[in-house]
Parts: structure tokens; sequence; C-alpha cells
């Protein structure tokens, strides 16, 4: 289904309900730019580190696009759980991976309340600048310590500039993308103001190292378009 959630005007803040569920893979594909080729790159790189019978965990899997993508690519069995506290996200997870045939398990729950123990792979794309920045960082720390030894963490973040006259370029820049994937000027700013103090970016300097101060032996920019970028940590 196409995205039509801010043609109207709005009354709340950004929330993943059963509207933007509804339409989610839409506006992911419209809204974040090379999401496809983003997720290519996950999934490649995930299959370098990956072997039979592993635990991957989505943080944030919203309709589980990314396991079953995995899932499609991967010559091992691997144990694939999403999570995610949108109800109306896990059920479309759920259909999507009863329709392509996907053994995933989708868990609704907030990502504070579950434990990633033993975890091979953690991913995560766009899901971190949702959670409060005092949060974020205790979730980082979970996620590194649930992680096994030579265990990685993939994930994608919107990202803000630290220089003030590149961010507001990195916004012009956005904006024009969005009005060529077909979003008026008015849903434009419709979801620029839902999405206020909702998802929170930091920059990518700031992103490593919240990364590194956790204990994460290496992080890296794998793959950046202004202001997305996706990071690869590994921890020792
Ligand atoms: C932008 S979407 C993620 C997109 C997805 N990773 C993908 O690539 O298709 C962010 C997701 O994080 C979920 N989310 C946000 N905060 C959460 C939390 N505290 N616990 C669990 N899920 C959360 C939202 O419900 C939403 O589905
Ligand atoms: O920042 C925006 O305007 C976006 O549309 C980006 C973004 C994201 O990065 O997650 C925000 C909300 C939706 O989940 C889809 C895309």
């Amino acid at each position: 289904m196409t995205d039509k959630v801010f043609e109207k005007a709005i009354t709340k803040q950004f929330e993943f309900d059963e509207e933007v569920a509804s339409v989610f893979d839409d506006m992911l594909n419209r809204s974040v730019p090379f999401y496809k080729e983003m997720q290519r790159l996950t999934i490649n790189f995930a299959l370098n580190f990956l072997e039979e019978n592993d635990k991957v965990y989505d943080l944030g899997c919203s309709t589980a696009s990314t396991l079953i993508e995995l899932s499609k690519h991967s010559h091992s069995k691997l144990d694939l759980i999403g999570i995610d506290n949108s109800e109306a996200m896990i059920n479309r997870a759920k259909k999507k991976a009863k329709a392509f045939g996907v053994d995933i398990k989708l868990i609704n729950d907030d990502l504070d309340n579950i434990s990633y123990e033993n975890a091979k792979l953690i991913l995560s794309n766009y899901t971190l600048q949702f959670i409060r920045p005092l949060q974020r960082e205790k979730l980082v720390k979970k996620i590194y310590n649930n992680l096994r030894n030579e265990g990685i963490f993939i994930f994608s973040e919107k990202v803000i500039s630290s220089n003030k006259i590149l961010d507001k370029q990195y916004i012009d820049e956005y904006y024009e993308f969005k009005k060529t994937q077909g979003y008026s000027e008015f849903e434009i700013a419709q979801k620029r103001e839902a999405l206020e103090n909702v998802l929170v970016p930091y920059t990518e300097e700031e992103n490593k190292k919240m990364i590194l101060d956790v204990g994460f032996d290496h992080c890296e920019t794998l793959f950046k378009w202004v202001n997305f970028a996706t990071f690869i940590a590994i921890k020792k």
C-alpha cells in the first residue's frame, strides 16, 4: 500500500501504529535513500560472519523484511529472532514470514524486556534513533554484553552533521530526495513535525563513540548517503 499518512493534518506525534504499519514497507523504501542497497549490504556482511545455527536478533524488526531477506540468502540454518514493541508491525511480520515460508521467532515486546543472550549477530536498522538518549546508551551496553565473543552488531541511523552549515544542506538534500519519491512539501513538513523529539539523531562520530564506549573493539561506517549511515561494530 502507498504511504499517504501525512497527506492530512497531523494530530499527534509519529507512532508505529496500525496506519503506519499498513504502509510501512512503501514508507521506508521512499523515505530512506538507498534502503534496498543498505539492506543488501547488511545481509552480505552479516552472512560473512554467520555459521549453522547461529543466533541472529533484529531489534526493531518492523515487518521483518531484513530477517526474511537474510533467511532467503543464507545457505545455513539460522536461529532468527525479531523484536518490535509495535503490535501492528509484529502482526504484519508474522503474516509476511508465513507467506515467504520463513521460520522466524517474532516477539512483540520492548527491547528493554528481552535478553539477546548468546547472539552471534545483532541487527538494528533505524531503531536506536527512536530510543531516548539515556536508554539508548544502556541498550547499546546490553547489546554488547549479550553478544558472544567475536559477535557483530550492524546498525543504521539517520545522522546529523556537527557543522551547522552542512547540517542545513543535509536536510535540504534529504527533502529534495523525498520530493523525488513523490512526497509533497506539505507531507514532508507534516512528518518533520510529527518526528520532532521522537526521532533523535546523533552525528556519525557520536554513534561511533557510543559504540566504542561500551567496549566494542571496532566500529566503522559501511555505507553513508548524506544523513543516513550504516555501521558495523565488532566485539573481540
Ligand atoms: C524505522 S523502524 C525499523 C525498520 C526496520 N529495522 C527495517 O529495516 O525494516 C523502527 C522500529 O523500531 C520499533 N521500536 C521503536 N522503539 C522500540 C522499543 N523500545 N522496543 C521495541 N521496538 C521498538 C518500532 O516499532 C519500529 O517498528
Ligand atoms: O526522517 C524522516 O523524515 C524519515 O522519514 C525517516 C524515517 C526513519 O529514518 O526511520 C522515519 C520514520 C519512518 O520509520 C521511516 C523513515
